[in-house]
């Protein structure tokens, strides 16, 4: 495989950029290797500078998730790009934004639109600490919520990724208040409440795990976690930045049935733009600034390029039969790339959600994060690199969940099997 053009572009990166990146799970520290440079993507390929074409599992780390470059989400772009890129002054595109997010998702009574996950989580977690005069927070070994410095405490993703799940730079002070959790772990969730459960300003979780790979919530947890939250007091955040309108046109939680009382959004709701969100109780909400005295803001927030992005993109979520599509190929995916390591005597199992999913170097099933990073890395990093050589992008990291879109062919998954049968034998 040709990779000079990328080598130049990497080499000079690295002189001017930390890690030659944007954002550190895209440098390929964990597996090894240099990154392509993508030059276009459409649909479920990448096409990379040396002329390289990719079967794109990553989907810009969830955003894609009918395809890229679709050509509804493009047009619509287009058409608010020429009426201009950002006014500072309130646009109709938002209202409508407002109006389809807590249409989508019920628990959403309010909503508030910024510019990228972090910023989403961040300020749920301000406005947990402010509603409730309380400045405890509970977040869960490997889940990831963007790089928020309370949230930089045993985080996953690209922390994770190269085992600095804490960070330098985060004062001990605030990281103190940050408790962590093992997930899926019902007696350690009751016994922290029974401990600090009066000074627990908020509980933050993927309800859905994606940034220890794909980890599920086992039956009844996110039930029992609800039930704690209410009982004590502390509000409780489902992070569905990854899996908001992914798993379910409602998230997660219209997957499990269980309500949060804040709720945040991004990926997909930009579409590919930058974009995140957080909603829920009115009462919460209406404590946020002007309306309240929670200050939050941002200068980009609801612009309308973006909004547009988002929206066309929340249209085709919306369309019927959109998820059923999606669940099927991840099942046909999943089920193939297990028959395939089966054949080649390799220990694999996967997790699975609608769109996403996770495949593990082990023979036992993963329910938590320990289980995770007892995996074989080193299996999956040959694994990664025998499935790019041959045109398959997993995500470049034995701690991310891959992405599916409905521009998945069935014959696109069916050559990525057969990529994989290949690779799992130079394993
Ligand atoms: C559940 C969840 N919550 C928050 C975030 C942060 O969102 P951003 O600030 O990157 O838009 C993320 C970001 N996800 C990572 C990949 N797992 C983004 C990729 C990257 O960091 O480059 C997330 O997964």
């Amino acid at each position: 495989m040709i990779t000079d053009l990328s080598h130049g572009l990497f080499t000079r990166a690295q002189e001017l950029i930390p890690g030659g990146v944007n954002s550190p799970v895209r440098a390929f520290k964990s597996v090894g290797g240099e990154p392509f440079f993508a030059h276009r993507a459409k649909g479920s390929y990448l096409f990379d500078v040396d002329g390289n074409r990719y079967i794109d599992y990553v989907g810009s780390w969830g955003p894609m998730v009918a395809g890229h470059a679709h050509p509804k989400v493009l047009e619509a772009v287009f058409n608010a790009a020429r009426e201009g890129l950002s006014f500072g002054v309130p646009n109709p595109l938002e209202v409508t934004m407002a109006e389809t997010l807590t249409r989508m998702v019920p628990s959403c009574e309010m909503v508030r639109m910024v510019n990228s996950g972090t910023e989403a989580t961040l300020s749920a977690i301000r406005v947990a600490r402010g509603a409730t005069g309380r400045s405890r927070i509970v977040k869960f070994e490997g889940c990831y919520h963007g790089h928020g410095d309370s949230f930089l405490v045993k985080a996953g993703s690209g922390a994770l990724t190269l085992g600095q799940p804490d960070s330098p730079g985060v004062p001990k002070a605030l990281a103190d208040l940050t408790l962590t959790l093992p997930y899926n772990d019902f007696d350690a969730a009751t016994a922290l409440f029974e401990q600090y459960g009066e000074e627990i300003a908020g509980l933050i979780i993927e309800p859905i795990a994606g940034n220890m790979n794909c980890i599920l919530p086992r039956d009844g947890y996110l039930q029992h976690l609800r039930a704690l939250c209410t009982q004590y007091g502390a509000v409780l955040i489902f992070d569905e930045v990854m899996t908001g309108f992914r798993v379910a046109p409602g998230g997660a939680q219209q997957v499990y049935g269980v309500t949060p009382d804040l709720t945040t959004f991004g990926k997909i709701i930009g579409g590919g733009m930058p974009v995140g969100a957080y909603g829920g109780r009115r009462d919460l909400m209406q404590q946020v600034a002007p309306a309240g005295p929670i200050y939050q803001a941002g200068t980009l927030s609801g612009n309308p390029v973006a909004m547009a992005a988002g929206l066309a993109t929340l249209e085709l979520v919306r369309q019927p039969g959109f998820h059923a599509e999606l669940k099927a190929k991840t099942e046909m995916l999943c089920d193939g790339l297990e028959a395939a390591a089966k054949e080649a005597g390799v220990p694999v199992t996967t997790n699975r959600a609608c769109g996403m999913f996770g495949l593990f170097f082990t023979d036992r099933k993963v329910h938590s994060f320990a289980d995770a990073t007892a995996c074989d890395t080193a299996a999956f990093k040959r694994f990664f690199h025998g499935l790019l050589q041959r045109g398959v992008y997993f995500a470049p990291s034995a701690f991310e969940a891959g992405f599916l879109s409905t521009a998945h062919s069935e014959l696109d998954i069916e050559l990525t099997i057969e990529a994989a049968r290949a690779a799992f034998r130079e394993v």
